[in-house]
């Protein structure tokens, strides 16, 4: 393909192929084609268009291109394109030199023409001949005119020609070699006929112009070499003439290098490179050495194969307009003429030895005849081919006009969008600047705001600084404030209670004074009082024997009554035998008389007389019921709620150790214990024994069995069982008896018990029916503990706690577990299980020393349904921890502290009797656990037993004097307690 356009180019003439018979004569197409070669020298005409056109497309008719830096299609159309190669002025398009030097040219053509027939058939190439078009072209200027050796390779088609015009790629840029040949091919027609975009052809179309002018010249000059040396030199000189044309040229068109600067789209020009003529020159003067070395310049097989000069130029190729190519065929014409006119000059005959041939690679010999008129004919037909061509050159000029036009209209078009978009450009960039001018106002006002809104943030935080200031000094100043009217109203406070308490100080001693003062004179009335107590209580005495006579007669009363309600039961069952007798003898008598019914009668009366004593009999016993109780706890009261016995244990073993001499000397009362005391040194050294009395209610020997000595504390359980509440204490040193006392099998909780429950079924007889409650607690540490629970299952539970009832003088623990005792087997397992549970440690003076005070609680509640009544009593029987004192007992740590507890609570106990001994007001109950406990059991009417129990050992004899002295001082203190209550009984 690329050869073929090559080919195309370098022979710049349609191929006769197509050729038709032309309107134009044959004489006058060959003198247009001697035109046609003017027109082609004139390469000017074809070249850009130089400033006059510039101008003239600066006046309105083109648009203004910008210069180098943009160029539109129009612009570029406008430069290169064949219509504005019309534009161009005539003295322009072929300058004056330009046609002289061609002038010249054709009368050198002329001269070459006139050169031998077979100079010229020698320089046919005859191997080509078969293509006719080529070697007819090469006939129709003469056998002295050398054939373009490269247009016989080019195939003789238009489609190679259309390529080159109108159907090659505006954008293809094809490399072509920088050889002689290809640049001489290529310029033949490449820059008339192709319009390149990047502006490259008339930049080669310039070169080739230069080249054509040079090649000729060289061609010229060569062929002229056999006419002479003149002729040679002429040549030369045409050679440099046509140099100096094309530099003309260029000068005309305002580019001293010669070739017109064409902007590249980078901005670099595309002239040529400066040594390409240098080049040429060169060759062109080798090739012609070569010939002058060559004996026969025409046959030289080099001459065949020389450069291929075009010869004529490829005019009708290079020029576009059709007129002008008729022009140059009639031209053509003419010149054929002219030669068929002029005489040929005789052949030089070739040398007998050597003979000539057409070339070196054919063995064709000389040509021997010169048939001009077949080559008329054959001119004639090219003629008419080229006029063909010329006529298609003109259909395809229209339609490269309509297509030119077409992209004038797309070019207009783009040239309107590029506008369009300019505007839109400008638009956009105004509206850019616009935003960038918004934006920067926008920032400037945020910045603005920015600043605004700090300043206002500042300004806030100082307001808020200075508002949390002012507050804080308004609160400090409210605190100040507060605090000053709060220490002022405290010291006016405390002042006026200090007033106050002054007031009251001063009152309450007045007060003293004068009860005092009272006292003094109650006192003297007491005195007096008490003097007429004794005289009561011997009143009351008197009476008592007499009540005791009462009670004796009641008694009788009792018996005589048991007696006579056995007797009215006997007699009972006698009236009823009676009766079953009389109600026989009823039947028997119910048919007999009036006196059956009468002895009926009095029968039945006598029998509901029988009934209503039996009913006086039983209100009466009730009534006597109730009457012991009030004479039975009057004559408790006379013998003294509180009372104090004393019981010495016998020695259980030789090895305890010697006996203390204890003597009991009033056996008939037993109410006095002698004991004698541990030896004392006298002032004068001897040694004396000092025998101590004590008298109490009821001494016990160790003699005395439990048994008795429950017939004494009986009466006690009975007042229980009465409603009273009753309290039995065993004190006494370790080891003295207490728990064998109180808690032995046969001891007096035990036996109290039994005889509760004998009582309550004798009770029952007189309507009453009982409830026995117990519960079983110990005093430890000052602290009290359920013995009826175990210790580890106690853990957890809450303490225990005493509860008083003022009303009913009754006393309750709180979270402590009560058995009923329906039966005497429970009371023995209670007992057990306390006895389990109940704290023990071993110490110096006993194994088994109980370090804790333990209370027997036995509620009693009794209801009468006969009389209603009701009675609620409650039997403490307590077992009283050791007495023994610290030093003796050797106690250290915890024993020390359960002993000074122990001593405490005793030493409490001894302060609440003497508290109630005295009368005083207050008694110190809550004063220890134990007095707190048994509150309602001590004084009042509550009935006190205290057991002093006594070792009868003699090392145990400062311990049993200790405690028979506390027991005399209880004893006494109850003593007046008795006997203020009897004086205010009589
Ligand atoms: N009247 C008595 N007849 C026979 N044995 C007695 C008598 N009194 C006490 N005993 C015996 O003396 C010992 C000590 O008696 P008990 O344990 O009752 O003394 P205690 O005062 O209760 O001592 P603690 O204060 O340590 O409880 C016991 O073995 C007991 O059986």
């Amino acid at each position: 393909m690329e050869r073929s356009e090559n080919t195309t180019v370098r022979t710049g003439i349609r191929p006769p192929t197509n050729y038709s018979t032309g309107a134009t004569a044959p004489t006058a197409a060959l003198q247009e084609m001697t035109d046609s070669q003017s027109n082609a020298r004139a390469q000017p005409t074809t070249m850009p268009p130089p400033q006059g056109v510039k101008r003239l497309a600066q006046g309105g008719q083109l648009p203004q291109p910008e210069p180098k830096l943009r160029k539109t299609l129009a612009d570029r159309a406008g430069e290169y394109g064949p219509s504005n190669k019309s534009h161009l002025p005539s003295a322009m398009a072929t300058p004056a030199p330009t046609r002289a030097l061609y002038k010249n040219a054709q009368s050198l053509v002329a001269t070459s023409l006139l050169l031998p027939p077979g100079t010229i058939a020698s320089s046919r190439h005859t191997s080509n001949f078969s293509q006719a078009p080529r070697n007819a072209f090469a006939t129709s200027i003469g056998p002295g005119s050398r054939p373009p050796v490269s247009s016989m390779n080019r195939p003789s088609s238009s489609i190679g020609f259309s390529q080159s015009t109108t159907t090659r790629p505006r954008g293809a840029t094809r490399s072509r070699p920088p050889t002689i040949t290809t640049d001489q091919g290529t310029n033949s027609e490449g820059g008339q006929g192709t319009q390149q975009p990047n502006g490259t052809k008339p930049s080669l179309a310039l070169r080739t112009r230069k080249l054509r002018g040079t090649a000729s010249m060289q061609s010229l000059s060569c062929q002229a070499k056999p006419q002479g040396k003149q002729e040679k030199s002429d040549i030369l000189g045409l050679s440099k003439q046509l140099r100096d044309l094309s530099l003309r040229d260029e000068d005309i068109f305002g580019n001293p290098k010669g070739d017109q600067v064409i902007p590249k789209q980078d901005g670099q020009s595309l002239l040529p490179p400066p040594q390409l003529d240098a080049e040429l020159d060169h060759v062109v003067q080798q090739k012609c050495q070569k010939e002058e070395a060559s004996s026969t310049p025409f046959s030289s097989p080099g001459s065949s194969q020389s450069k291929p000069v075009p010869w004529p130029p490829k005019t009708p190729s290079r020029t576009r307009d059709p007129e002008a190519a008729l022009q140059q065929l009639n031209t053509l014409e003419a010149t054929v003429k002219d030669f068929l006119n002029t005489p040929v000059s005789p052949v030089k005959p070739s040398s007998p030895v050597k003979q000539s041939f057409l070339t070196k690679h054919t063995n064709l010999r000389n040509f021997t005849g010169w048939d001009v008129d077949e080559r008329l004919q054959t001119l004639d037909s090219q003629f008419k081919a080229m006029k063909e061509v010329m006529d298609s050159s003109i259909t395809d000029k229209k339609t490269l006009e309509d297509a030119v036009e077409l992209a004038k209209t797309r070019v207009d078009d783009l040239e309107r969008e590029r506008l369009r978009l300019d505007e839109k450009n400008r638009i956009l960039e105004s509206d850019l600047k616009a935003s960038q001018a918004q934006v920067t106002s926008l920032t400037v006002a945020l910045e603005t705001e920015k600043r605004a809104h700090k300043y206002a943030v500042e300004d806030t935080s100082r307001a808020h600084r200075l508002e949390l200031d002012e507050l804080r000094r308004e609160l400090k100043d409210e605190t100040d404030r507060l605090q000053r009217s709060h220490r002022e109203a405290l010291e006016a406070l405390e002042r006026h209670c200090r007033a106050e308490l002054e007031d009251e100080r001063s009152q309450k001693s007045k007060e003293i004074q004068e009860v005092r003062a009272k006292l003094g004179s109650e006192q003297q009335d007491m005195n007096l009082a008490l003097l007429g107590k004794d005289r009561e209580i011997q009143g009351i005495q008197s009476q008592l024997e007499a009540a005791k006579l009462n009670l004796d007669r009641e008694h009788t009363i009792k018996g005589t009554l048991q007696q006579q309600i056995g007797e009215m039961s006997t007699t009972n069952l006698g009236l009823e035998d009676r009766m079953r007798a009389l109600r026989a003898q009823i039947d028997f008598l119910e048919s007999d008389s009036k006196q059956q019914s009468d002895s009926f009668e009095e029968m039945r009366s006598r029998l509901e007389e029988a009934q209503r004593s039996e009913e006086e009999a039983r209100q009466k016993l009730i009534h006597e019921e109730t009457e012991r109780r009030l004479l039975f706890n009057k004559y408790q009261e006379l013998k003294g709620n509180i009372r104090v016995m004393c019981r010495v244990r016998p020695v259980l073993d030789p090895s305890e150790g010697d006996e203390a001499k204890i003597l009991f000397p009033d056996l008939k009362t037993s109410t006095q214990i002698d004991v004698t005391g541990p030896e004392e040194k006298s002032s004068l050294g001897n040694v004396n024994r000092k025998v101590v009395p004590f008298e109490f209610d009821r001494v016990f020997s160790p003699s005395i069995h439990n048994e008795e000595i429950f017939g004494e504390i009986s009466q006690l359980v009975q007042s229980a069982l009465d409603g009273y509440n009753v309290c039995i204490f065993c004190y006494g040193q370790t080891g003295s008896g207490k728990t064998y006392t109180m808690s032995s099998t046969d001891g007096m909780i035990p036996r109290a018990t039994h005889m509760i429950y004998d009582s309550i079924n004798k009770l029952k007889e007189k309507s009453w029916t009982y409830t026995m409650e117990g519960s079983f607690v110990e005093v430890y540490n000052e602290e009290l503990n359920d013995l009826l629970t175990p210790a580890k299952d106690a853990e957890g539970k809450k303490k225990l706690e005493i509860r008083h009832d003022d009303t009913r003088k009754q006393t309750a623990v709180l979270n402590c577990k009560s058995v009923i005792l329906d039966s005497a087997n429970k009371v023995e397992s209670m007992l057990q299980q306390a006895q389990n549970n109940r704290s023990v440690a071993a110490t110096k003076a006993n194994e088994r020393s109980s370090r804790s005070h333990s209370v027997f609680i036995l509620k009693l509640v009794g209801e009468n349904a006969a009389t209603s009544e009701r009675c609620e009593g409650t039997l403490n029987l307590v077992d009283l921890a050791g007495s023994e004192r610290l030093k003796h007992s050797g106690a250290e740590g915890d024993r020390m502290k359960e002993t000074q507890s122990i001593n405490k609570s005793l030493a409490c106990l001894g302060d609440v009797i003497e508290a109630l001994g005295r009368g005083s007001a207050h008694i110190p109950y809550r004063n220890s656990k134990l007095t707190h406990l048994l509150q309602y059991s001590l004084g009042g009417n509550s009935k006190t037993l205290m057991f002093v129990m006594v070792s009868p050992l003699e090392a145990h004899l400062k311990e049993t004097l200790t405690s028979l002295r506390f027991a005399t001082k209880v004893s006494w203190d109850y003593f007046t307690i008795q006997t203020r209550a009897r004086r205010l009984m009589i």
